[in-house]
């Protein structure tokens, strides 16, 4: 039986101030490192056995995964790390307050970009400095297929195309994997496996730090899923 793990990265510094994060590279907060090792007490707890870990590219997930293994006592998993995982580009709202976005644009259109399924945020300028072909991570990246702002539509269509590059085969095998990403990356991934409609996926909310496995057939159906306690 294929088992996949889902883990939504520790609380870091940015969620604390509530500020838009998407693909700014912000660390863990403390109280993001402690969620992280309680999520590694919980699979050792489980005597989950990881065969191999996926990260995106941002430091606040790759922590996350480091602290969880190394907490489980599994730090020698292969692990591997692609930016198709990352969270949702947020666009021209990365580094502004949720609040103070949401009182400028109303409460409708906020709801619509930051739950619905397929109105972006403000797109950035290729000129802009928060464009990822500026960061030195994504050199060899083609900066065509690079974000500059993404509905969860947009960020669906990767993270589901990864799923399916580098992850379905494994499940199929029988393997245990291990995902450490985010609130929106993950949020795409789980309406895809539970094909939740782009309706119904505005009320899903993916916690921090809160590992959730779901175990599947050959066929890659879903046998069963729940939160790990
Ligand atoms: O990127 C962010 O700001 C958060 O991690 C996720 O955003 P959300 O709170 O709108 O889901």
């Amino acid at each position: 039986m294929g088992k996949l793990i889902l883990v939504r990265h520790g609380k870091s510094e940015w969620n604390l101030k509530n500020i838009f994060t998407g693909w700014t590279d912000i660390d863990l907060a403390a109280e993001g490192i402690e969620e992280a090792k309680n999520a590694g007490e919980i699979l050792k707890r489980n005597t989950i056995e990881i065969d191999i870990c996926f990260s995106s590219y941002l430091k606040r997930a790759i922590r996350t995964a480091w602290i969880l293994l190394e907490t489980a006592e599994q730090m020698h998993v292969d692990t591997r790390y692609h930016w198709k995982l990352n969270e949702r580009h947020y666009g021209d709202w990365q580094g502004k307050n949720k609040e103070e976005v949401r009182n400028s644009i109303g409460e409708d259109y906020f709801l619509n970009v930051r739950r619905g399924y397929d109105t972006p945020p403000p797109i950035l300028s290729k000129e802009d400095e928060r464009n990822p072909k500026f960061d030195p991570k994504y050199s060899r990246v083609n900066p065509s297929v690079l974000p500059l702002g993404e509905s969860l539509k947009d960020t669906s269509k990767r993270v589901v195309n990864y799923f399916f590059e580098a992850i379905a085969a494994q499940l199929a095998k029988d393997r245990t994997i291990l995902i450490s990403a985010h609130g929106n990356s993950l949020r795409a991934l789980i309406a895809h496996l539970e094909h939740i409609s782009t309706l119904d996926i505005e009320k899903v909310e993916v916690n921090t730090g809160v590992p959730h496995l779901y175990e599947f057939d050959g066929n890659l159906n879903i046998l069963n899923h729940h939160r790990l306690k």
